[in-house]
Formats: C-alpha cells, sequence, structure tokens
C-alpha cells in the first residue's frame, strides 16, 4: 500500500511536506516500466494570514490528499494554490481540493497551465486563476513570492517558485526522479546514492525529448543568480535537496550534456536463433581483453529488458554497440523501437558501432546507420554476418571494435 508522509521540513516558516508512494504504478505516462515506483510531493506553507499549496497529487490518490492535508489544515483555509505543471500527476487532486475549499483560494501559474486546467477539469476550476509573467514578485504573507517560468521541462507550461527571504526552490518536475526513497531529503548519502540512476531513467524518459531546454532552464536560473543562493530544492518527485541544493541541478546537468563514465560501453541487441548474440560475444571479447566492462542489455526468446532501464543507461555511456537481426526487411522490433526511443530522448554525441546477422539480404545494418546519421550519434561502422559469424566476420568485428574504442581515446 502507499504510504504517507506528512513531514515538517521547517519551522519558520511552516513549510510541509505532503508525499505519498506510489508503489502500485507499473508504467509511469503509461509507458515507461517503473517497478521502482514513484513519489508525488506536494508542499504546504502556513504563514500569516495566508495558507499556500504548491501541486498535489494524481487523482487515484485524491482521497488519500485530502486525508493527509486535512491533518494540516482545514482545507477551506487555503488562500493560494501554486501550479507549477499541470500533468494530472500533480494536478489530479486539484478538483477535490477546489471543492472542499469553496473555490476560494486564488490559483496561480503560467498563462499555459490555465488553459491546460480548464481542458482538464473546467472552467470552474480556474475560476479564480491568477496569470503570472516570467519573473514577477508577488507577497504572500509577507513573504517575496518570484515566479520564473521553465518552458519544456517538460511541458510548456511548466514554472518554479522560488521564496525569497527563504532561498526556498519548488521546482516540480525539475530536479525530481523516478523510485521511492527511503527518506525524505538528501541528508543520508547511501540514500542519494540508490537514487540517482532513477534520477537519471527520470530525466531521459520523461524529459529527454526536451533535454536541450535542461541546459537553457538551469543556465536562466544560474544567470538569475538563484542556483547560487538557493537552500532547499523542493521537487515534485522523490528527494528534497537541502544539505547540497546545487548538487541536483549539477546532475541534471550532467545528464543533459552526456557526461560520460570512463569505460562504460553500453550493448543493446536482439537475437532470436543466437546468431546475432554469436557477433556480440566476439565484440565483448574484444572489448575484455582493452579492459573495458561492458553493460549489456539483450532481447531473446526468455528474456526483454524495460527499454525505460536502457534509456537510463545512455548519457552516463562513452559509446553503445547495437546489434540487430534483420526482421521482416527491417530491423528487429524490439531494437527498432529502442533505438527510436534513444535517437528521440537520448540523443548524444557518441560513437556507435553497428553488428548484426541477416539470412537472405541484410536490411537492419542500413536502416540503423540511416537512424544513426539522423542524430548526434557518431556512426563508426557495421559489420553483419550472413547467419553464423565467419571467420573473417570475426575479424572485422575485433577491428570494429578497436576503432570504435580509437574514438574514445582521441
Ligand atoms: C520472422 C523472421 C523474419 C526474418 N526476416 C528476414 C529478412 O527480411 N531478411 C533477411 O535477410 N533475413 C530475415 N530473417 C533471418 C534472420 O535475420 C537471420 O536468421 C539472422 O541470422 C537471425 O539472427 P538471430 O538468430 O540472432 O536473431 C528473418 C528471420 C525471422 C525469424
Amino acid at each position: 500500500m502507499p504510504r504517507v508522509w506528512i513531514e515538517k521540513i521547517l519551522d519558520e516558516p511552516e513549510l510541509y511536506l505532503l508525499r505519498i508512494d506510489d508503489d502500485q504504478i507499473k508504467y509511469f505516462e503509461a509507458t515507461w516500466g517503473i517497478p521502482e515506483g514513484i513519489t508525488y510531493n506536494a508542499y504546504l506553507l502556513k504563514l500569516d494570514g495566508a495558507v499556500v499549496l504548491f501541486d498535489a497529487w494524481k487523482k487515484n490518490y485524491a482521497k488519500e490528499f485530502i486525508e493527509a492535508l486535512s491533518k494540516l489544515v482545514d482545507p477551506e483555509e487555503i488562500t493560494h494554490i501554486i501550479v507549477h505543471h499541470t500533468e494530472p500527476d500533480h494536478s489530479g487532486s486539484l478538483p477535490k481540493v477546489l471543492e472542499l475549499n469553496g473555490y476560494k483560494a486564488q490559483l496561480i501559474g503560467t498563462s499555459f497551465a490555465k488553459r491546460l486546467l480548464e481542458a482538464f477539469y473546467g472552467s470552474k476550476a480556474v475560476e479564480n486563476f491568477y496569470t503570472i509573467k516570467d519573473g514577477e514578485e508577488m507577497k504572500i504573507g509577507g513573504k517575496t513570492f518570484r515566479f520564473i517560468t521553465v518552458p519544456w521541462l517538460h511541458w510548456p507550461d511548466t514554472m518554479i517558485t522560488y521564496i525569497v527571504e527563504h532561498g526556498l526552490m519548488f521546482s516540480c518536475d525539475a530536479g525530481g526522479g523516478y523510485s521511492i526513497p527511503k527518506g525524505i531529503d538528501d541528508s543520508n548519502e547511501e540514500i542519494v546514492q540508490n537514487y540517482l540512476p532513477y534520477v537519471t531513467k527520470y530525466i531521459v524518459t520523461v524529459i529527454g525529448h526536451y533535454h536541450k531546454y535542461i541546459i537553457q532552464n538551469i543556465e536562466k536560473l544560474k544567470k538569475l543568480g538563484i542556483i547560487e543562493e538557493t537552500k532547499m530544492i523542493l521537487p515534485g518527485h522523490g528527494l528534497i535537496w537541502r544539505k547540497n541544493p546545487k548538487r541536483i541541478f549539477e546532475y541534471y546537468e550532467a545528464v543533459g550534456a552526456g557526461i560520460p563514465k570512463k569505460g562504460k560501453i553500453l550493448v543493446i541487441y536482439d537475437s532470436m536463433y543466437g546468431f546475432v548474440e554469436k557477433t556480440i560475444e566476439i565484440a565483448l571479447d574484444e572489448l575484455k581483453k582493452h579492459g573495458y566492462n561492458p553493460v549489456v542489455y539483450k532481447f531473446t526468446d526468455k528474456e526483454a529488458p524495460a527499454v525505460s532501464d536502457i534509456l537510463g543507461e545512455v548519457p552516463d555511456s562513452e559509446a553503445l554497440i547495437i546489434g540487430a537481426s534483420t526482421y521482416e526487411a527491417n530491423i528487429h522490433p524490439r531494437v527498432r523501437y529502442v533505438l527510436y526511443e534513444i535517437v528521440d530522448k537520448a540523443n548524444y554525441e557518441k560513437p556507435v558501432l553497428v553488428l548484426g546477422a541477416y539470412g537472405w539480404g541484410g536490411v537492419a545494418g542500413r536502416e540503423i546507420e540511416t537512424m544513426i546519421m539522423r542524430s548526434k550519434f557518431d556512426h563508426v561502422d557495421t559489420i553483419e554476418a550472413k547467419g553464423r559469424a565467419t571467420k573473417e566476420d570475426e575479424e572485422k568485428i575485433r577491428e570494429g571494435v578497436r576503432k570504435l574504442l580509437e574514438r574514445l581515446n582521441k
């Protein structure tokens, strides 16, 4: 059952975390396999003469959200609701909150957020909506709220809120990650280390399509001096960053830029009857001879890894080896889908070696080359075997691996 956390984060100003651990979800956005689950984080701030709610939870947990919220405040007393991003994993419970609030609270968000809220929940939901301008400041309960738009992180509606006097940054999806961390913040390094790979997976699968905006928006926040001075980052998923708040944005930047881990080669392949696998075994042997320790994902008649996990491995890889069989004059469907998603969401300047096997006319290699040529990836070579790899193929594969490694050492 999902665990609910109601945690006081600060005494002054009086700030609470409302978090639910969604361990029931299987596919985030009905696509990305996340057996590790995800948390939805909302925040409540009690000020002099104002009660401010920052976002909410998914609709499935509206009942739990109201119960948790009601332990801190009568929903009728909420004066402001800040909507950072309208994706229903954050906004789904808002209609229930508004109903219990008697629609008295002022909603605050971008013009895009207003339009989307209306489309999702009807015109009554936005009756009392205030549309902010980028950089606008507003006094609420004696504090200065600065609203900064961060479009395409990862919807057009997205903004963050910065409370100037206390250096509090409510960042919604930016700074978030998958999984259900055992704590609420970054104070325990073991929890952080377990969590960070799920941050990468989240960035690639959820924000990856717009990954240039990660860099752009972080630059924007840097220029405003906000990242430098912030004391706490409070995202809509995962851990709160208070011990070292800058760390999560540095991590986001590193993933956005695809900074590689020395020696990590990602190998992805399909093999129906073992012929592609043979070409991969030769490549793995050559990699090992050169001291590399590859990370391997394979699609066979016994296993099909989650595409979300594979995507999470791309940003910190030095290079990729893709192995595919030709299937009905195309790339095997499993590898075709993975590649499509990699090129779309994890498109980096990294070298790629293509291996494969075919029966009567190799097509997969050529098709993969075309996909790579249209991406930022750097095509090194394509070597395909007609069925079983011959001695000659073996030599070419080993040579291909050496060429791939040379690119890394340039
Ligand atoms: C359903 C199916 C479709 C195939 N389509 C093609 C094809 O269009 N062209 C071709 O050359 N080989 C085709 N093949 C043959 C495979 O590409 C070939 O046997 C290859 O060696 C398979 O490698 P693997 O056993 O590692 O998957 C097909 C095989 C299967 C099972």
